[in-house]
């Protein structure tokens, strides 16, 4: 049964004439997009003979696709790429509208006050405090300031009197320093909201990286210090205000990664603890960096630190973060029904599958990959395989990361003989380029570089097929520029580094020697995006994409 409960038939048709049974490598570059050669080109800086090499078979093999705004189900084409929507396209073969758009035409409707989780929580409004905790920018990835503020206004008009937010700087998706000014517009809304009677304030706060916004359980701790700070009311630093908590832990800390920090009354007592009674509602609409969050809110036999303090609350995330676990119970708004993934079709049909990253990326290309959904669809076929990320580091200080483990670990599966398609995401480019560090990302951008040369000689010993792409842009431009192309310098006329995503397109290249005579790119999807790739995957399997699906990239001519 599909998720809307009507009967999948799952069996795929045979392609007509691309064969069945060859190794397939499927490659994602996290982080890696296509732009202008120049000196904040990290992957033009970098020595990347492999990727290199593969460009020069355009356009035939290589191509670039689009990666980033409606391609990828974001509201409108400002919208940068990212990992969730990113690797949901990659894998679902198709374009859902996502967490951001969803939001927004369920705020602008005012369907969101009527659903199911909103009615929860707000029976919390009479007595208890509602508790908004989320990612403070306008990136646009995990959330939004602009849907925060609409919902501030519209849970007080709708009964709301108490609210406090917990906040989390950001600097990652938006420009280093930022933070200061979305601290001072949230402040002057709640300064309106108490104009008009509603008691409202930020309560807590730090950094998005070291509070909070952990993912794939890669450290615990990052979800603790936040946890002490929105529930205990107990953090190492005690401010009167936020603004002036974001300026003085800046002095020390990027917005990444400020320490965590509580607003404090004149008797030095937290303004915003989470109490008995209460409502909370983490309002990031993106599911990996909730989802540690969500567990410690929600289960009862939580075990993964000691939380201390387990209030009664009402708590609704969002959107329900992890469609297979369910998590969270109550939402706001309902999640895109990403179904039928080129995972689970693959997967019925006899393709056995790896899939590996290292932690911090890990969930990409199983969680995200899947349609937002844990776990295995066969575990007979799959062997789903993480290697532990480096914890409690930036990851400029060590560039390289995992990625040869990860390209090990490719290399040995499909050596193997023991699957059809091994997928793998390779992070350095993304974690390395949100750092900021462009020398640290030219390292990491070889690093990548040579991890895909691993696995492209290993699918030359089996002769099989490499599919060599990337989720959405970072590394390929590191600076902020003005409509020319120009980087733009700050007041004190020190550069403006881009931490975040871009929208370049990125590129996808094929081969290998098992790729079959005459395949080549159709010239007639210019506009392909990262959901035409599960077709195309699907057809050098052997296979025919379902009918709805986005064409595949390929073509087979008679030469
Ligand atoms: O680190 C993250 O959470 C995002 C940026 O906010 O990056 P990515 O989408 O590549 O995971
Ligand atoms: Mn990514
Ligand atoms: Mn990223």
């Amino acid at each position: 049964m599909g998720s809307s409960g009507q009967q999948v038939s799952w069996k795929l048709a045979d392609h007509p004439t691309l064969p069945k049974g060859k190794t397939l490598a499927l490659i994602v570059l996290d982080g890696w997009g296509e732009y202008k050669p120049d000196e904040y080109n990290c992957i033009h800086v970098a020595q990347t003979p492999t990727m290199d090499s593969l460009k020069q078979g355009a356009p035939e093999k290589w191509r670039l696709i689009r990666a980033h705004g409606k391609a990828v189900g974001l509201p409108t084409e400002d919208d940068m790429g990212n990992s969730e929507v990113g690797h949901n396209a990659l894998g679902a073969g198709r374009i859902f509208a996502q967490g951001a758009k969803l939001v927004d035409i369920a705020l602008a409707s005012g369907k969101i006050y009527e659903g199911e989780g909103f009615k929860y929580i707000s029976e919390c409004f009479e007595k208890g405090t509602l508790h908004l905790i989320g990612l403070l920018s306008d990136g646009g990835v995990h959330s939004r300031l602009d849907q925060l503020q609409l919902l501030l206004k519209g849970a007080s008009e709708r009964g709301a009197k108490r609210i406090r937010v917990h906040i989390l700087t950001d600097g990652r998706d938006v420009l280093d320093g930022s933070s200061v000014g979305f601290v001072e517009t949230l402040e002057s809304d709640l300064a309106k909201l108490r104009e008009n009677g509603v008691d409202a304030r930020i309560a807590s706060g730090g950094g998005r990286m070291y509070v909070t916004m952990d993912r794939y359980e890669n450290d615990w701790d990052v979800v603790k210090r936040g946890w002490d700070a929105q529930v205990r009311g107990e953090a190492p630093h005690k401010f009167a205000n936020a603004v002036e908590a974001v300026k003085k832990l800046r002095e020390n800390a990027n917005d990444q990664y400020l320490p965590p920090f509580v607003i404090v009354d004149e008797n030095e007592k937290a303004v915003g603890p989470i109490e008995d009674g209460d409502a909370v509602v983490t309002f990031n609409f993106r599911a990996d960096r909730m989802v540690m969050l969500a567990k410690a809110l929600e289960h009862q036999d939580f075990d993964k630190f000691d939380r201390v303090k387990v209030p009664k609350i009402r708590y609704a995330g969002m959107l329900q973060y992890d469609g297979e676990l369910k998590l969270p119970g109550h939402y706001l708004v309902s999640p895109p029904e990403i179904d039928r993934t080129s995972g689970e079709y693959l997967v019925h049909n006899g393709v056995r599958t790896f899939a590996c990253s290292e932690t911090v990326k890990f969930g990409h290309v199983t969680f995200f990959w899947n349609g937002n959904r844990s776990g295995y669809f066969n575990p007979e076929m799959e062997e789903y395989v993480e290697i532990p990320s480096d914890v409690g580091i930036t990851f400029n200080v060590k560039p390289k990361m995992k990625a040869l483990e990860i390209g090990e670990k490719a290399r040995d599966a499909i050596l193997s003989r023991k699957f059809d398609q091994v997928r793998v995401n390779i992070p350095n480019g993304d974690m390395v380029g949100h750092t900021g560090d462009i020398q640290a990302t030219v390292v990491a951008c070889k690093a990548a570089d040579e991890a895909v040369k691993m696995i492209i000689d290993a699918i030359e010993q089996v002769g099989g097929i490499y599919v060599v792409t990337a989720d959405h842009g970072n590394a390929e431009d590191m600076v902020k520029r003005n409509k020319s192309g120009q980087p733009l310098y700050d007041k004190s006329g020190k550069l403006q580094i881009l931490t975040s995503h871009t929208c370049q397109p990125v590129p996808i290249a094929i081969g290998g020697p098992g790729l079959a005579a005459g395949v080549r790119f159709r010239n007639d999807v210019p506009d392909g995006g990262l959901a035409n790739v599960a077709a195309t995957v699907m057809n050098l399997h052997g296979y025919v994409a379902p009918n709805d699906y986005e064409p595949t990239l390929i073509e087979v001519v008679n030469n």
